[in-house]
């Protein structure tokens, strides 16, 4: 089961979870318990059939390792019994295993109190996670460790544990807005969170890791592109004629050469025209948006100014979760840097003080999750009238139930310019066909549709291992996984909040030094666990699916799927955790027969068109369960169809042959 997610986008918040067995108390009695130190709490015997010595807390009648008060679906509770499939082709982890231990800190408050393991699972639409960009060296971790030390949870009366303020989206109102103050009442305890200052040495501003070895594959991918007046493609960053600074700062980033995305995106953005990107994970599409918009601020010469009582920003980006919108805005930042364009980011969880004296501070680039951002414009401090261009990140995630509301919201503040009159981008790895229809409405009717690969495609640089593990047999497999995988970073999605936290306690009790994310956590929690992970403090982070879309972290090696998410564009974004930017990558995922079979095909597709081994067991459940008749999972690797061809459009959309291979068919080739 997913995430709660209506409590962490904001809708209304039952009451607060009071945890039946005290986390931190079975911890140890530290409550500020040092993230990823040698284990220190006492969980007793090794045995697996529980979390540890107060194992009565956690057993369930079943024996399955979980609190007895916790709603069991026995079908899929999970614990240490049972077998797990072995899987033909499974090629095993590097094996580096060496001991390592600890875990910090438990879960927040907030959600629906029990754990339900049930196989119904719910989707979380977003939450404002954050965490200082993937460059933190060590040292700059170190220091920021001393400035924003976890704390440990805070008791607050009524007993329980409630993460301190996420953003709020009202029933009543429809709104998001922060829990301090919904429609002028205090609705809870204040957000006081500042987070660390980004890194100011240009060293840090521009660290990053080396492409891989399959980065020049990238070219061969297929690409298509639909839409009038299309602009050639550039072949390399210099036929894009950006400025200076910009060209420094490309440079300064190791980008020697465009990906697809970049060298057909870039030159659409700076024609000005709307835009619908989808290219595969880790393949460069922050740069992509990025480039052009800072080009165009630089052509038109703007500066921020810190004089303005009200901020107008040129270009406002929005991305689902605070992890990522605070990526986007180190990138933006990076780019921008030795110029007078000024980015800003905005996210929940942090103070809103803060918040707006960063931004009257002079803000061009408004970066923020939908919260936030309508909050901080809503309060006066943020004007649109200026604003020219209008990106959304992961446009799909934006777009669907959960964000719709906040994005119509957005686009429909009075001084917001209508879609005629402002640059509309989205970017995405997967996009649903619903959703592409969905998006027409926030683009103008003669927007580019450019796709590079498959849409909703998995990355081929990450070899996908499907097995077949029961409810029951997971921790044993995943303990074994992570034994083989040492010190090598390794991101573990499971479905709840719940679930991460007693998974991460469950591995600290193996000796294995993992930290855990999710909407739960406090601001600060989750930038220590997400620094730990990054400087590998922690190889080992355990996540629910609001970590699955844009983390951009160097070093992921693996990913596992220890609960198969419900869909499969969730799938994609997790495992395209690694596999970025033409390194390669391993995900094996946890397929059981009681809960997965839905995703059962689609898995296969994605799969057989990423030319991943498809296990026979897989294959026969695909077809056993759903029939043959109109499933052909080796059929061709299609590349998405723009929606619009499919109506009166048609008639005025032509394809146009990749001008980067002038000899490719376009009409058979691109389906082959
Ligand atoms: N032209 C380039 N040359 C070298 N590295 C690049 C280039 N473009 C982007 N990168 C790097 O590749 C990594 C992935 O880029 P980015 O995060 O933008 O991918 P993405 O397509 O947005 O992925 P996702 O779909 O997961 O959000 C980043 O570290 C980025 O700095």
């Amino acid at each position: 089961m997913d995430e709660d997610w209506d409590a962490e986008v904001g809708l209304e918040v039952p009451q607060a979870y009071v945890p039946k067995a005290d986390l931190m108390g079975s911890l140890g009695k530290n409550e500020n318990c040092d993230p990823c130190s040698a284990w220190s709490g006492d969980f007793g015997s090794k045995d697996r059939s529980g979390f540890g010595k107060d194992r009565d807390n956690f057993h369930s009648k079943d024996g399955s390792g979980f609190g007895r008060e916790r709603e069991v679906n026995e079908d899929c509770a999970f614990s240490n019994r049972g077998r797990f499939g072995g899987q033909r082709g499974f090629r095993g982890f590097s094996n580096q295993g060496k001991p390592r231990g600890g875990y910090r800190g438990g879960r927040g408050g907030r959600g629906n109190g029990e754990l339900d393991d049930s196989c119904s699972r719910e989707v979380e639409i977003s939450s404002d996670f954050t965490g200082w960009g993937r460059r933190f060296g060590r040292g700059e971790q170190k220091e920021n460790e001393g400035r924003g030390r976890a704390q440990g949870y805070q008791r607050i009366p009524r007993g329980g544990y409630r993460a301190n303020d996420e953003e709020v989206f009202s029933k009543t109102t429809g709104s998001l807005s922060s829990t301090v103050e919904e429609n002028g009442e205090k609705t809870g305890p204040k957000v006081t969170y500042v987070p660390p200052p980004p890194p100011e040495v240009e060293d840090l501003i521009f660290a990053h890791y080396e492409t891989g070895i399959n980065f020049d594959k990238y070219d061969d991918i297929v690409v298509e592109i639909s839409g009038k007046n299309v602009p050639p493609a550039i072949m390399n960053f210099e036929e894009a004629e950006f400025c200076d600074s910009l060209c420094k700062n490309i440079s300064k980033s190791g980008y020697l050469k465009p990906t697809p995305v970049q060298k057909y995106g870039i030159p659409i953005i700076l024609a000005g025209k709307d835009l619908m990107a989808c290219a595969q994970t880790g393949s460069g599409k922050t740069a992509a948006f990025l480039l052009p918009l800072l080009q165009h601020l630089m052509q038109d010469g703007v500066a921020a100014s810190r004089f303005s009582e009200i901020q107008e920003p040129e270009i406002i980006i929005v991305a689902p979760t605070r992890e990522l919108i605070s990526q986007i805005y180190l990138e933006a930042r990076k780019f921008a840097f030795g110029t007078c364009v000024r980015p800003v980011v905005v996210y929940g969880g942090i103070s809103t003080g803060y918040t707006i004296r960063e931004v009257l501070k002079g803000c061009n680039v408004l970066c923020g999750t939908p919260g936030r951002l309508l909050d901080i414009i809503g309060k006066g401090k943020v004007g649109l009238s200026k604003v020219k261009h209008l990106v959304l990140d992961e446009a799909d995630r934006m777009l669907d139930m959960g964000f719709e509301q906040a994005m119509r919201k957005l686009v429909s503040f009075p001084n917001m310019p209508s879609k005629d009159l402002r640059q509309t981008l989205m970017f995405s790895a997967t996009f649903p066909e619903d959703i592409q229809k969905l998006a027409a409405d926030f683009l103008k009717s003669d927007y580019i549709f450019l796709t590079v690969g498959q849409v909703g495609g998995a990355c081929s640089d990450v070899n996908q291992v499907i097995l077949e593990v029961s409810q029951f047999s997971k921790r044993d497999k995943l303990v074994e996984l992570l034994q083989m995988t040492g010190t090598e970073r390794t991101m573990v999605f499971v479905e709840t909040k719940k679930k991460a936290d007693f998974i991460a306690t469950f591995l600290s009790q193996e000796n294995i030094p993992t930290t855990s994310i999710h909407g739960d956590r406090e601001q600060r929690e989750r930038e220590q666990a997400l620094g730990d992970f990054r400087t590998g403090k922690c190889p080992v982070l355990v996540a629910t699916s609001l970590a699955a879309r844009g983390l951009d972290i160097e070093h992921v090696q693996h990913v596992v799927n220890f609960d198969l998410p419900n869909s499969i564009d969730e799938y994609v974004h997790r495992i395209g955790r690694t596999g970025r930017c033409g390194n390669t990558g391993r995900a094996v995922s946890f397929f059981d027969l009681k809960c997965d079979i839905p995703i059962v095909r689609s898995l296969v597709k994605v799969l057989s068109d990423a030319r991943q081994e498809v296990p026979a067991w897989l294959e026969e459940i695909a077809f056993s369960a759903h029939g043959t008749t109109g499933f052909n999972p080796r059929g061709a690797v299609f590349a998405a169809l723009d929606t619009r061809k499919s109506s009166s459009f048609s008639k005025d959309l032509g394809s146009l042959n990749d001008p980067m291979n002038p000899s490719e068919d376009t009409n058979e080739d691109l389906w082959e």
